[in-house]
């Protein structure tokens, strides 16, 4: 058998950055094409089991998914020694979990971060899947320094100057990642996500609305990155938000976006927007952010 790992022949391995009973991610260094990539490695599963079956479906619907700004791209897989490797695109700004456990995301933070991920799940949704897995850990920041053209004139000698930072602004892009638990629309095998993210219907195992519950996840989220702490996984707490009842907020964000968060955890998932609504709603316009 071959025991030449293609790992460590395509990859220099730079840094762990995530570790859990998923495997490991690694930061990595791609030997020939010299760009960055994040890796993961998971135990092989056993051969017909479940987690074989989330295995495959990771790499089926990174294979569907093709190139988007808003979904992390996927570019190989394979198996080696047995484990399963998997070869993403690697972002640079941390998870949206990583950012909120520092602190709350403004209101101008939060409308991008919602354009975004609405963005990637109209995408999906678009492809006949659902991502079922929505919650920060599992979005992705590609952080990007752009020349603030507005300062320009201050760098009037030419470029010599552009190591001067004033010039700079860092432009967030956010990435819906992990695809462990994508499936399809149209005949769904539904592995449940992370329980503080789930809607009441697909704990009850109603499936008729799946692509809402990716909207019920995503308004969580919100809430979350609006400030409302972590999230409880069972009990009262857990039954008021899934009967749309928000919970007190720190920051004072504007009614509209707080109005549309409310409708996206409505407990009726046909009551809740669909992705191009969130897109086109007053909350995101960029004349809301005056
Ligand atoms: C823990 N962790 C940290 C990061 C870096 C964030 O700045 C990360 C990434 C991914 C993943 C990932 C998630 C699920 C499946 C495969 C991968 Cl590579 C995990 C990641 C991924 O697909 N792309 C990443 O940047």
């Amino acid at each position: 058998e071959n025991n030449i790992s293609r790992y460590h022949q395509e990859f220099l391995e730079q840094e762990l950055i995530g570790a859990g009973q998923f495997g490991s991610v690694y930061k990595c260094v791609n030997r020939l094409d010299g760009c960055v990539y994040a890796v993961k490695k998971s135990t092989k599963p056993v051969a017909g089991s479940v987690l074989e079956k989330t295995a495959l479906n990771e790499v089926y619907a990174h294979a569907v998914l093709g190139k988007h700004q808003h979904v992390v791209r996927y570019y190989s897989a394979w198996a080696e020694d047995n484990h399963m490797i998997i070869q993403n695109e690697y972002c640079n700004g941390g998870s949206l979990a990583d950012k909120i456990g520092q602190e709350a995301l403004s209101a101008a933070e939060l409308r991008r971060f919602l354009l975004h991920v609405a963005e990637g799940l109209r995408y999906i949704h678009s492809e006949g899947l659902v991502h079922l897995d929505i919650k920060p850990g599992n979005i992705f920041i590609s952080k990007e320094k752009k020349i603030h053209i507005t300062n320009y004139d201050s760098a009037d000698d030419g470029f010599e100057d552009l190591d001067d930072n004033s010039l700079y602004e860092e432009e967030l892009t956010y990435k819906i990642g992990d695809l462990g638990h994508v499936t399809s629309l149209s005949n769904p095998q539904v592995e449940e996500g992370d329980c503080r993210y789930l809607p009441n219907e697909i704990l009850h195992e109603d499936y008729s609305h799946l692509t809402k519950a990716d909207v019920f996840a995503l308004g969580l989220t919100a809430l979350e990155c609006a400030g409302s702490g972590p999230l409880p996984k069972n009990g009262d707490q857990w039954h008021a938000l899934r009967r749309g009842e928000l919970p007190p907020l720190p920051q004072l964000l504007t009614r509209d976006l707080l109005e549309l968060i409310q409708t996206m955890i409505r407990p009726d998932p046909a009551q809740r927007p669909a992705p191009v609504q969130i897109l086109q709603s007053r909350a995101l316009s960029p004349e809301s952010g005056k």
